[in-house]
């Protein structure tokens, strides 16, 4: 007996291009996966092809021993938040919400106090209880959201889909709400997959995290791992706010070292990165660099790099300074406080200990 949610090598193609590629996926029950991605990389399909709105052109889904693809999506005990909400207009809040425990469709019956209560719990959970005998169409984006949400997450499912579930919400109830469904869903006895273009909200509230990037997965691993340790420059580009910095640059060897080096740059390479290079030298490489790995110094000397002031952006306790390094825009993470003036010349420095390298040619991190 198997459990959870299996996707075997899923590929999926609409108006004959194919739109998801080999896609193979596990998550266990009280395991939330996070799928995020680019807009169009295929997030809301695979959501659509587990609860059976969308079949695949090739590859198997199973629940547990289930064959999800044999079965209609009515079968499937799959709870699905849908992106565009699908709520009943005529039907108000409390009854959207109640709507899949009360439907004749549904083999198992509740009773009136158990549903009224479970209605109660997620709506307050959601800060929605006031609302309860409200009409959708008097509802803004982000109420709606909620009641979809409470919709789905009301269901004693065997698999839940959260197709973008706060995307719409301000950022203090998004963080308030991750924490409350995470703790939730961690507790129920079906696999999650929470859906969302937000790679920071994806490492928040995944156990494990899948990035998607044009319908393949690119990399798959625990939050740490797709931060820390990106397997493309693609994955690197999209996790981090800001993101990680690419520098392209070459390896050069010179006194028994290894230097990144690039115009205006050479920076010696800490011993286990530069193991890591030594069978691509020659290539040509990116160097990985977290903004919060970089600082603003007050003169410049050895192993600083010289940049200038594009763009100053304070944030209270910090503040991003865009700044040019050669052609390239760097963005640097900096707890200094005092205002940067544009074209105002600094020198950086980086922290050699978290330097990610990425083969020039094939973009994977070395
Ligand atoms: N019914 C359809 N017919 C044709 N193409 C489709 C259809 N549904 C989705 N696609 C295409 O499949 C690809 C994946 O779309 P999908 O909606 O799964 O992406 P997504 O990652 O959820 O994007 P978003 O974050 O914008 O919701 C896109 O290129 C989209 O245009």
């Amino acid at each position: 007996m198997t459990s959870g949610l299996h996707l075997q090598s899923i590929a999926k193609d609409f108006l004959g291009t194919r739109v998801l590629h080999d896609i193979s996926l596990a998550v266990t029950p009280g395991e939330i996966l996070a799928i995020t991605g680019p807009s169009g990389a295929g997030k809301t399909t695979t959501c659509r092809l587990v609860s059976g709105l969308e079949m695949p052109d090739e590859g198997e889904i199973f629940l547990g021993d289930t064959q999800l693809t044999a079965l209609p999506a009515s079968k499937r005990h799959v709870a699905h938040m849908f992106e565009s909400y699908a709520l009943y207009p005529h039907l108000n809040v409390a009854q959207n919400i109640a709507f899949p425990l009360t439907s004749p469709a549904r083999n198992r019956r509740y009773k009136r106090a158990d549903v009224e209560a479970k209605v109660v719990e997620l709506t307050r959970l959601t800060q929605i209880e006031h609302l309860r005998h409200r009409l959708p169409g008097a509802l803004s984006g982000g109420q709606k959201q909620r009641v979809a949400l409470c919709r789905a997450l009301a269901q004693d499912a065997a698999c839940y889909l959260l197709d973008e579930p706060i995307s719409h919400l301000d950022a203090k109830l998004r963080n308030e709400l991750r924490g409350h469904i995470r703790r939730r869903q961690t507790k129920v006895d079906a696999p999650t997959l929470w859906s969302t273009p937000d790679a920071m909200e994806a490492l928040s509230i995944g156990d494990r995290v899948a990035v998607l990037i044009d319908g393949r997965i690119e990399q798959l691993g625990t939050p740490e791992e797709i931060y820390f340790s990106p397997a493309t420059t693609s994955v690197a580009r999209l996790v981090g706010d800001p993101a990680m910095n690419l520098l392209p640059g070459a390896v050069a060897a010179r006194e028994g070292a290894l230097f990144f080096e690039r115009e205006g740059v050479s920076l010696a390479l800490p011993q286990p990165i530069a193991k890591r290079i030594e069978p691509v030298m020659g290539h040509g490489l990116y160097l990985g660099v977290r903004p919060n790995a970089m600082d603003i110094r007050d003169g410049g000397g050895p192993g600083t790099l010289q940049m200038s002031v594009y763009a100053w952006e304070p944030f209270g306790k910090y503040a991003i300074v865009t700044a040019k390094l050669g052609e390239d825009l760097v963005r640097i993470k900096t707890h200094r406080t005092e205002r940067f003036a544009a074209n105002q010349p600094i020198a950086v420095t980086l922290d050699p200990t978290s330097l990610v390298v990425f083969d020039g040619t094939t973009r994977r991190s070395l």
